[in-house]
């Protein structure tokens, strides 16, 4: 009666597609004037096939809600006589009816066990065979050994063909058509063992190597894009700012922020939050002249310490930590913390405990299996406790500043937020206290661990490199001289100590991979198909060590920002900060940091590596990478 070939059987939708509406005529059904009996028919028929027309309700009269009494729910499919029931159906994309990956691999590994004990068997069988030849049973017995070895056989036959057909659906699955190409991944693991453990960010290299700017892994079943690139970043990042503006929610950050604060929020909210954090930093001060000064204090601070070491060894760390934390708490808190404060030493560690933990491997497994991992001690455990504690201390900035606040003259971030919550009319924004402190913890594990762990490289390359070191106190005795302060306008007239600040960043490369993104639409980049939900991570490495770029990516050369003529070269794909609207919002205040801290440092001291010994460039392995500790002299000058 009508034609209906494998393929449109496979693909359910299609086959009612065609089926239905023959149903529909054969028996009378698209007619007003239909019998009850038919019109039960209908109704049955259409309650039955309903979980499958989803596309249908749309062309499909409203139904009657009062259709309780009598035979009046018989009529709830009817329609005009012109109206064609199935018109504005469309065959939704072919995909195969889809299985549970989880049966489906317990499948392939149950059929491959029985493959191969059949193997076993048939030699079995076949030596029974010889025997019976041997012996010369009668007949019968012959008989039945051919029968049921010829039976065996054939089950050997299906069973061989049914694992080929479920393992080219395993292989069809695995990586929709026009996703970027990436190593295989294998059944309920997927990429898992392509990332190493000790070195994850030297795996993610090897990958993008292999398959350049976009290529494809698979972790927990689902996939993930690798994307790296100048081109690729802008096309993804930039011009598809809004496609790819949203965080992906995985178990580690969602239990460290709950979708709350700036790094890991995402939509309206995100984007509120994000637009206030920059206008109040930039009211207080972020690329203007007054935060200039109290960096300058602070660095003043700095030196004051480092000069009480009078040159004997010391670990840079904890000095650099506190001097970078306190410019952000005095935007935030309105205040600083004396560099002896071992209560605030510790809270700053606490802070980097729970910022690095998700590119750690406890993070990694805590990502895999949350529910498991919940129940195990280790250092995500511990992570989550010390995020507590920082939880409280800034709690507790929140209390006094709800106590001591003068509504008419805020003096910082949290002055000004808690100003928000009370006069804020978007509920969706989410100004409250609990983002407050989310935002806070952010403002403050963003805006420490970063710079100072550039400032460390800093340190480490001035010790480890003593010409590059010279050459840049020579243009700051040129330039600032001894007597007087650094500022901001000297940048200009120091080009060759810019390229060293530029070329710490590059190579330091403290962010080797931003925080990963989720694809808010269906979408291309590079030519490649990026489907809605698809997880995608942005590699900043390769992009940081292009060979096509720098003439020697993998070496410490400050030439890499120098023209021939010695002048600051300005590089376009320099994007240790990212781009698009998720980059980071502290670019222009990280900057500021960097050049007036190094400057004030290079003006006082001269970093000396400690005798008979080869500062290592290891580093330690985090969402920032800084340099395994180590220990200089900071000789007065
Ligand atoms: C050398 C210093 C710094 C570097 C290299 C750096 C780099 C980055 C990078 C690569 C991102 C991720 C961007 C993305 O997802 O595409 C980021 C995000 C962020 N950074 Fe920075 N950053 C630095 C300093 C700071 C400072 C001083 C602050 C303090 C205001 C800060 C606050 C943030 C915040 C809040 C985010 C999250 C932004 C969002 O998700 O919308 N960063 N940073």
């Amino acid at each position: 009666m009508f034609s209906c070939n494998a393929t449109a059987i496979k693909d359910w939708s299609f086959f009612l597609s065609q089926i239905l509406p023959l149903v529909n005529k054969s028996t009378g059904l698209v007619h007003r004037g239909m019998e009850k009996a038919e019109a039960v028919t209908s109704s049955v028929m259409a309650t039955a096939l309903e979980p499958d027309l989803g596309g249908m309700g749309a062309s499909r009269p409203p139904l009657n809600s009062n259709h309780t009494s009598g035979m009046e729910h018989v009529f709830r499919y009817s329609y005009s006589e012109d109206d064609l029931l199935y018109t504005d159906y469309r065959t939704p994309p072919r995909d195969s009816i889809p299985l549970p990956k989880a049966v489906l691999y317990l499948l392939m590994v149950a059929l491959v066990v029985v493959v191969v004990a059949y193997a076993i068997v048939g030699h079995l069988v076949k030596d029974l065979v010889h025997e019976f030849v041997a012996c010369r049973r009668n007949m019968v017995s012959i008989f039945n050994s051919i029968l049921n070895l010829t039976l065996r056989l054939d089950m050997q036959g299906i069973l061989i063909f049914l694992c080929v057909v479920l393992l080219l659906k395993y292989l069809s699955d695995v990586r929709p058509k026009n996703l970027p190409p990436g190593p295989f991944p294998l059944p309920l693991i997927g990429n898992m063992l392509d990332i190493s453990f000790s070195d994850p960010i030297g795996s993610f290299n090897k990958v993008f190597e292999k398959y350049g700017d976009v290529s494809t892994l698979q972790f927990g079943g689902k996939n993930c894009i690798l994307l790296s690139g100048y081109k690729t970043f802008k096309e993804a990042f930039v011009e598809q700012g809004d496609v790819f503006s949203d965080r992906a929610s995985y178990a580690v950050n969602e239990k460290l922020s709950k979708g709350l604060g700036l790094l890991y929020s995402s939509g309206h909210k995100w984007r509120n939050q994000r637009r206030f954090a920059l206008s109040t930093l930039k009211n207080f001060g972020v690329g203007k002249k007054t935060l200039e000064n109290s960096i300058l204090q602070e660095s003043q601070y700095l030196c004051e310490a480092l000069q009480t070491q009078q040159g004997f060894p010391v670990d840079p760390h904890h000095i650099l930590n506190n001097a970078v934390a306190n410019i952000i708490c005095s935007l935030v808190f309105g205040h600083r913390f004396e560099y002896d404060d071992h209560y605030f030493h510790q809270i700053l560690q606490y802070s980097d405990d729970a910022f690095q933990l998700p590119a750690t491997n406890s993070g990694r497994f805590y990502n895999w299996f949350p529910t498991i991992m919940n129940w195990l001690p280790g250092k995500h455990q511990t992570a989550f406790n010390n995020l507590y504690k920082v939880k409280n201390f800034i709690q507790e900035e929140i209390e006094k500043h709800k106590q001591e606040r003068n509504r008419d003259n805020p003096r910082d971030y949290i002055d000004c937020y808690l100003e928000e919550i009370e006069t804020c009319k978007d509920s969706r924004a989410e100004f409250t206290e609990e983002n407050l402190m989310w935002c806070v913890v952010d403002l403050f594990g963003a805006g420490t661990e970063t710079t100072t762990n550039t400032l460390k490289w800093a340190i480490l390359y001035m010790a480890k490199y003593p010409t590059v070191q010279e050459k840049v106190q020579a243009e700051v005795d040129q330039v600032i001289g001894q007597t007087r302060l650094p500022s901001m306008e000297d940048r200009v007239l120091m080009p060759y100590t810019y390229a060293v600040i530029h070329e710490i960043q590059r190579f330091a490369n403290i962010i080797p991979f931003a925080p990963p993104r989720v694809a808010s639409k269906d979408t291309t980049v590079a030519g490649y198909h990026i489907p809605k939900g698809t997880m995608v991570l942005p590699l900043l490495n390769p992009i940081l060590h292009d060979r096509n770029e720098y003439s020697t990516p993998d070496q410490f050369n400050p030439g890499h920002f120098l023209d021939e003529n010695g002048k600051f070269l300005k590089r376009e794909n320099f994007i240790p900060f990212s781009v698009g609207k998720r980059m980071c919002p502290g670019e222009q205040l990280a900057r500021m940091e960097l050049f007036l801290f190094f400057t004030s440092l290079m003006q006082k001291f001269t970093i000396n590596a400690l005798e008979g010994q080869t500062l290592g460039l290891e580093r330690t392995v985090g969402i920032t990478l800084g340099p395994k500790p180590f220990k200089i002299r900071a000789v007065p000058r």
